[in-house]
């Protein structure tokens, strides 16, 4: 019996969530009674000091990891129980987004679908070369291989992938680590464009302020084991807390608010230049 709701209007829910790791010596508690709901068309944004957890809930929320204790739903459903459905319903960009070396780009796109064996090669070939347009790729690119791409194309190719089936969640962690600027400022206006056409809902894991308050609907903070905050920019910093304190009001954090600002009241921006 399937409970998955494709409709469903909480997108992700995570109640009473624990995980817990035997260390040599103990156990480290990473999740403690943590709560959280990601809404049908958010961009959620994940932030967190180094080891809070955040890669782990991506991976509960993908399957790939089980919690301690605790519930963990997808479009209503566990979303281990979703199987080879899951694919379809979940796409995932990984930090290290790798695409495989020795195919190119078009199969490393294709791959997802090709495993699931339902769709004759030349659909498969076909749905592979929309997505690759998709993100603002040309047919010429399809036959390349990894090896001749820059860090910005192999994102969007690793992106393209995980939308080969159509998902309606989209998990991306750290999308711009390792981009320049002007390539991290174009795959925002990429994902940002994405999100907006195809209607997705994106749980994003971010060290990137300027990537965080770019893109984000609402920002969860990850700290003391739980989720201590989420909502908009404005909402967390309002919460006075050391990582907040620290993130957001140290000198990057006030020089990205004040961007953001600018970006949404430019008469504001020459008075300050
Ligand atoms: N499979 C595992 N077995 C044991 N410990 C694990 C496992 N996966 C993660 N951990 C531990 O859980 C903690 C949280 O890891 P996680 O990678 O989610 O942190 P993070 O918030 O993503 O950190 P960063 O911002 O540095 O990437 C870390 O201390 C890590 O060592």
């Amino acid at each position: 019996m399937s409970l998955m709701d494709p409709q469903a209007d909480i997108v992700v829910d995570i109640q009473g969530l624990w995980t817990v790791f035997a260390k040599p010596g103990g156990e480290q508690v990473v999740h403690k009674d943590l709560a959280l709901q990601i809404r049908r068309g958010e961009i959620l944004s994940l932030v967190g000091g180094s080891g809070t957890g955040k890669t782990v809930l991506l991976r509960q929320i993908l399957g790939l990891q089980a919690p301690t204790r605790g519930q963990v739903r997808v479009l209503g459903a566990p979303p281990a129980a979703l199987g080879a459905q899951g694919g379809a319903l979940v796409g995932m960009l990984f930090q290290h987004g790798a695409l495989f070396s020795a195919f190119s780009v078009l199969d490393n796109i294709a791959l997802p679908l090709r495993e699931l064996k339902l769709l004759p090669d030349a659909l498969v070939r076909d749905a592979a070369l929309v997505k690759l347009q998709m993100v603002g790729l040309g047919p010429e690119h399809a036959h390349k291989m990894p090896s001749d791409l820059s860090g910005g194309m192999i994102k969007r190719v690793a992106l393209a992938r995980a939308l080969i089936m159509d998902p309606p969640l989209l998990l991306l962690d750290e999308p711009t680590a390792g981009l320049d600027p002007e390539a991290s400022d174009s795959f925002c206006d990429l994902l940002r464009g994405l999100h907006r056409e195809l209607g997705l809902t994106v749980v994003m894991v971010t060290h990137d302020l300027d990537t965080l308050l770019d893109l984000s609907t609402r920002i969860a903070v990850l700290a003391d084991q739980r989720v201590i905050v989420a909502g908009s920019a404005q909402e967390v910093i309002a919460l006075d807390h050391p990582f907040i304190r620290h993130y957001f009001l140290g000198g990057r954090g006030q020089r990205a608010l004040l961007a953001l600002q600018d970006k949404k009241d430019p008469s504001r921006a020459p008075e300050r230049a």
